[in-house]
């Protein structure tokens, strides 16, 4: 489709964030934890699962970039999250924000309220997720989206430009926009939300393009996102369920060179 439009094509990324293998600071949910780190070194980065309030603004000074998911928020993470998030703002370090279910409660509303203000370079959702910032009726059931990726297109683009942040929304397509220039990405596989937290998986590989090239967030989203909808539909095509599916995607995301990404990508200007 139209890869060429962007500036630096997702296989260039791809072996420009191999090359670096940027340390990514993940804080992310107890479920997510360990698959988070699994696709992040497959792809060929280099994943620190560091939260705890005495040391994950220290150590965003250090990592390339910083990831921090809500996903099973408690008053334990929330001094580490805002300290990292003010240290990577600080240190000039892109962190990425992904609102798990932030509208179910009072608290993940607070919370992501308090953390939306310090802002995030970019924010990853699903189709719920980001329509509910909208503040628009949202058919989330609890973490799982519940509304159509192409719903929460015009919400998107509205958040980013409200933050002046990359929004991204994944989904059966996914979609990504600075508020200016916005892209789909089709590909992927309906068996990628059966499997838990690829979603969160995937905001920490954003995060390790955003490492590696900070300058351009969006391009980076993009290149991950395409890297995960290239992976997920080679997986898809070797897997016989969600279990084998989950092992044929780590495999898929070692082996996908920068000429597989770039010849398989479907990324369309929206
Ligand atoms: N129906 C689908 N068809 C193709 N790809 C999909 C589909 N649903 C999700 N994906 C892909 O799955 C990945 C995770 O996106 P998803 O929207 O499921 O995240 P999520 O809901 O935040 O996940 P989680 O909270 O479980 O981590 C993305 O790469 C997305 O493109
Ligand atoms: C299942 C689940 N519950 C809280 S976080 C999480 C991982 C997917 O978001
Ligand atoms: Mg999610």
């Amino acid at each position: 489709m139209q890869t060429q439009l962007l500036i630096h094509s997702p296989g260039q990324m791809l072996e420009e964030m191999r090359a670096q293998a940027p340390l990514v600071q993940c804080i992310t949910n107890f479920v997510a934890m360990n698959i988070a780190a699994n696709v992040l070194l497959a792809a060929g980065a280099s994943p620190a699962m560091v939260s705890a309030q005495e040391e994950a603004g220290e150590f965003a000074s250090i990592a390339g970039a910083l990831t921090v998911n809500i996903g099973t928020l408690s008053p334990l993470w929330v001094g580490g999250m805002k300290s990292a998030a003010k240290a990577a703002s600080e240190h000039g370090k892109p962190w990425v924000f992904d609102p798990v279910a932030h509208y179910a409660t009072t608290y993940r509303r607070a919370v992501t309220a308090e953390l939306v203000a310090l802002k995030p370079t970019i924010i990853r959702g699903n189709a719920s997720e980001i329509i509910a910032f909208a503040g628009s009726k949202s058919g989330g059931k609890g973490v799982d989206s519940g509304d159509a990726a192409r719903a929460a297109e015009g919400p998107a683009l509205g958040l980013a430009k409200q933050l002046g942040t990359v929004v991204a929304v994944t989904g059966e397509t996914d979609f990504v926009t600075d508020g200016q220039t916005s892209w789909r990405i089709h590909g992927g596989s309906p068996l990628m939300p059966r499997v838990t937290a690829l979603g969160c998986s995937l905001t920490g590989l954003v995060g390790a393009f955003a490492a590696t090239r900070p300058e351009k967030p969006l391009d980076a989203t993009v290149a991950a996102l395409a890297l995960f909808a290239v992976a997920g539909e080679a997986a898809a095509a070797q897997a016989s369920g969600p279990g084998s599916f989950s092992v044929a995607f780590l495999d898929q995301l070692a082996a996908i060179d920068a000429a597989t990404l770039d010849a398989q990508a479907r990324i369309e200007a929206a």
